[in-house]
């Protein structure tokens, strides 16, 4: 675990990037430091592998000073990634992801095994090993950078602003291929950026800090959401706070029914049998259980045992019972024709659909569940007066990430 007591920063100029800052960065989950520029985030980052020296206060890395090892043996068990990705302009990708490796005395073929393995790893193809940086997009250059970070295995990853300078679209895929690398490695990952939208959707943890290097809230992305400390919290989390919250809660206690689901091939007594005052729409499906379309029951029966499929409405985008959150499937129902959203399985064939006022019912009692849950935390982690200044990650309870 890394902890940080009472660290400050203050430059040579007189500025202070960082105000007695306690934190307690848990092991093997994402902690990500956020705020508006210039409010210390980055100058937090350098003093955790000492490319800047801390004024004040101390950092323990499983428990020892940090300025009590060599700081090469420090930096090495903490890989460091960039903005832009830093790579070595004149060296192969290959290369590149070898240096520290070859830097730590592993023979060539050694080095470049691992380097291969690592390409893999973060989703970079094979045929690229002996490109040159220039020759590689922007998103695959970060990738890179990942892999070069990743290579002797450290323990820690520093990651400062690693996505900031890609497009959205890009920056999303490299967000999910870290997630996934991490529920791989089990890394301790710090992450900066300035993009609440970023932290909140990668962070375990979520530190944040304002102007003057002061940490104001330190809590799991759902709790930050739902109880932001102040009103400059409020402000930098911006707009739906309570629809983004939703993402963390589970689709899988959502309340479903088959009742209103027929084969395409289903007779006229079977749509019939299917058909109640309490449903206007029946969901058809394929045979093989994927969904074509909503339609009226007397729609259905109309042609005589056949059904027109370019007459049924759009099922719009179902949603992955389960694996994908409360707030996917509120979106579907809201964007659905009829006001219900369509649950699937991982293979797509449809479990069951469920109404606006089902999921509704589910939100009400996710919060009350998350409610209960967060307040035997707080008795738990309040234990006797005096276990320790630093802000500290809740022990137990967070909740499994709903697919983000
Ligand atoms: N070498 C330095 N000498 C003097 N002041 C510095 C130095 N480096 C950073 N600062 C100042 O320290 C403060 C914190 O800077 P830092 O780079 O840590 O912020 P940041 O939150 O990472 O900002 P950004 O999001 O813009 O990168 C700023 O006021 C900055 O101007």
């Amino acid at each position: 675990m890394i902890r940080m007591e009472s660290v400050t920063k203050r430059y040579p100029d007189g500025t202070k990037a960082v105000d007695r800052l306690s934190l307690e960065i848990p092991d093997g989950s994402i902690t990500v430091l956020v705020g508006p520029s210039g409010c210390g985030k980055t100058t937090t980052l350098r003093m955790i592998n000492r490319m800047v020296e801390l004024s004040e206060g101390r950092i323990l890395l499983d428990g020892a000073d940090i300025r009590d090892q060599p700081v090469n043996a420090l930096r090495r068990s903490m890989g460091y990634v960039i903005q832009n990705a830093g790579l070595f302009q004149h060296r192969t990708i290959l290369d590149n992801i070898a240096t520290v490796p070859r830097m730590l005395g592993w023979d060539r073929s050694r080095a470049r095994k691992r380097a291969t393995d690592l390409m893999e790893r973060v989703g970079l193809d094979a045929s690229l090993a002996s490109r040159y940086p220039y020759q590689l997009s922007g998103g695959q250059q970060q990738r890179v950078g990942v892999a070069r970070a990743l290579a002797a295995d450290p323990p820690v990853l520093l990651m400062d602003e690693p996505f900031s300078a890609v497009d959205p679209i890009v920056r999303k895929g490299l967000q999910t291929e870290l997630l996934r690398i991490q529920a791989e490695l089990g890394k301790t990952i710090v992450f900066v950026t300035h993009d609440i939208d970023e932290a909140i959707r990668i962070g375990d943890m979520i530190a944040v800090m304002r102007t003057g290097g002061e940490l104001v809230q330190f809590a799991p992305p759902d709790e930050l959401l739902s109880a932001p400390a102040d009103a400059f919290i409020e402000d930098f989390l911006g707009n739906d706070r309570g629809i983004r919250r939703l993402s963390f809660f589970t689709s899988a206690g959502l309340e479903l029914t088959t009742a209103p689901i027929v084969a395409i091939d289903a007779t006229a007594k079977q749509v019939a049998e299917r058909t109640t005052p309490d449903i206007p729409y029946l969901l058809v499906t394929d045979t093989d259980g994927k969904p074509l379309g909503w339609a009226e029951p007397k729609a259905l029966t109309a042609g005589g045992g056949s059904v027109d499929r370019g007459a049924l409405l759009s099922h719009g985008r179902p949603f992955e019972f389960g694996k994908e959150s409360l707030r996917d499937a509120l979106d579907c129902a809201v964007l659905s024709p009829t006001g219900w959203a369509v649950a699937v399985d991982a293979a797509g064939r449809v479990v069951g659909v469920t109404s606006q006022e089902s999921i509704a019912d589910a939100i009400r009692s996710a919060h009350a569940e998350r409610g209960a849950q967060t307040a035997a935390n707080d008795a738990k982690t309040a234990g006797p007066a005096g276990s320790g200044a630093a802000a500290s990650a809740p022990g137990t309870g967070r909740t499994a990430r709903a697919a983000r």
